[in-house]
């Protein structure tokens, strides 16, 4: 099938990257054209595990190809996706501008029967907007489309895995020609279909991220009671998982959640709601919680380390995950400006998003690549993003290089007993303090 995305970010491009290796045609279109240019040049303007290869494997066999001619691209296929960003505005709800301009771009353009398929995770009535700007852009021409809404449940790190091995394919449509060719367009992905009308479709993709983000918040304002009464979150979690009712994923305590979509998506599910009258008080605390986490953190480092004002702090990932340069909200931002805000001199380490963290964080913080140059001479050691890197790093050389064998763990990466033999002054979270009284000499 012939099939056109608009957007070429981290969905349209992995989404197109993976309907070409099915063996669909695929063109990924873009208004920025360094990025499309970079892309005919064989580079990839993003950082995910798997991408390049099958991106290149599948321009080579001839069923991916890049174009910033948006409106001819839209001409060549008969299936188009919106794949653009829909950023949180000011007050919280979704940003439609870049929806919307696609919208007009197809109407412009159409010429014949075409389904517009919406990718981009855009609140309820969104369908039916778009399908009225295209009506109101078609300037008179005859031309049929349908409008479909078949959100992403990707996760960036894992996204061409997470796509390739779809657990679901959420189908929105009035239309069952447009139901039945989205359909077929899954059908090599051997997935399970959901169909169901647009606006399900669209709430489906908000309640499955603000649920996710309910979990990471539970279990968050868990460790919380867990530090205060001596219990220990990572056994707690895995008891708690084991009720296959619960699950054992999601379940991980740590700085709280970031990224392009929890915290923008957890917002925009509030409008949504505060729109039908409705007061989602929920995930109004789902989201209090997580603004609290990264603070929570930055007490814990001060009372560890015995105020951080004048020292020397490393911190270890600046990234919102493992895998990624995507620095849309992380953690770390409000960690490391903390940290700087109460005196602190931040040494970071990342393999990947140092260029992106720059843009956000600025050059008050010292940036390296190299983790152990990182912690030398550090007062003490942060880690923030659980990086292979950082999992498998040599503990005695850091314990060597730092002043003091400090290490705080966002993520609880290491083991209780572990570092108790090694000597560390080791903090995490939900979890008891191993050798505090070291801080006092700090
Ligand atoms: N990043 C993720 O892991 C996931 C994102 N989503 C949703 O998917 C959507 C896209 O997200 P990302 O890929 O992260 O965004 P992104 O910001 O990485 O990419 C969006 C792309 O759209 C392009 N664009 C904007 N206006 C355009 C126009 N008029 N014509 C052509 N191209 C245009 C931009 O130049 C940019 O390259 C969002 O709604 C997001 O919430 C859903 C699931 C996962
Ligand atoms: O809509 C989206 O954009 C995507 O949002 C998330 O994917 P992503 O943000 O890429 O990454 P996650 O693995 O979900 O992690 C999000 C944040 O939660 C944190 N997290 C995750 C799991 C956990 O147990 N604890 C925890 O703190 C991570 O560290 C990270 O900061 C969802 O998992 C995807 O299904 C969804 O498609």
């Amino acid at each position: 099938m012939k099939v056109t995305i608009i957007g070429t970010g981290y969905v349209g491009l992995v989404n197109g990257a993976c309907f070409a290796e099915k063996g669909h045609h695929v063109i990924c279109a873009d208004i920025n054209q360094n990025k499309i240019d970079q892309l005919n040049d064989g580079q990839i303007p993003i950082y995910e595990p798997g991408l390049a290869e099958l991106v290149h494997a599948n321009r080579q066999a001839g069923r991916l190809n890049f174009s910033s001619d948006v409106e001819a691209a839209v001409q060549a296929s008969d299936i188009i996706y919106i794949a653009v960003g829909t950023p949180m505005s000011p007050t919280g709800e979704a940003d439609l501008t870049y929806v919307d301009g696609v919208a007009e771009t197809i109407g412009k353009s159409l010429n014949g029967y075409k389904v517009v398929v919406n990718k981009s995770t855009v609140p309820v009535g969104t369908g039916k907007r778009v399908e009225s700007i295209i009506r109101q852009h078609l300037g008179g021409r005859e031309a049929s489309f349908d409008v479909v809404s078949n959100p992403e449940f990707l996760r960036e790190g894992t996204a061409i895995k997470d796509c390739m091995n779809m657990e679901r394919a959420v189908i929105g449509a009035e239309s069952k020609q447009a139901m039945q060719l989205i359909r077929e367009l899954h059908e090599p992905f051997n997935t399970i279909i959901v169909e169901t009308n647009i606006e399900t479709a669209e709430m489906i993709k908000y309640a499955s991220n603000a649920f996710l983000a309910m979990k990471i918040s539970f279990i968050n304002d868990i460790s919380n009671i867990c530090e205060r009464v001596g219990a220990n979150v990572v056994d707690l979690s895995y008891g708690l998982g084991l009720d296959s009712r619960i699950g054992n994923k999601f379940l991980d305590a740590g700085i709280g959640f970031g990224g392009s979509c929890f915290p923008k998506d957890t917002e925009a599910l509030i409008s949504i709601s505060k729109n039908v009258g409705y007061e989602f008080k929920l995930i109004e605390s789902v989201i209090t919680t997580n603004k609290n986490q990264p603070i929570h953190f930055v007490q814990k480092i001060d009372t560890i380390v015995g105020s951080v004002a004048g020292k020397k702090i490393a911190v270890l990932g600046l990234a919102f995950k493992p895998e990624t340069d995507d620095m849309r909200s992380a953690p770390s931002i409000p960690i490391i400006r903390e940290l700087i805000s109460r005196g602190a001199e931040v040494h970071a380490y990342d393999p990947v998003a140092i260029e992106q963290a720059k843009l956000v964080i600025g050059t008050d913080v010292v940036y390296s690549d190299d983790l152990l140059q990182t912690v030398d001479g550090c007062d003490a050691c942060v880690i923030l993003t659980e990086w292979p890197q950082v999992v498998k790093m040599d503990l005695d050389e850091v314990k060597k290089r730092l002043k003091q064998p400090i290490l705080i763990d966002g993520r609880n990466i290491f083991d209780l007993a572990e570092m108790e033999k090694r000597q560390f002054v080791y903090a995490s979270i939900g979890r008891p303090d191993i050798n505090a009284y070291a801080s006092q000499i700090g």
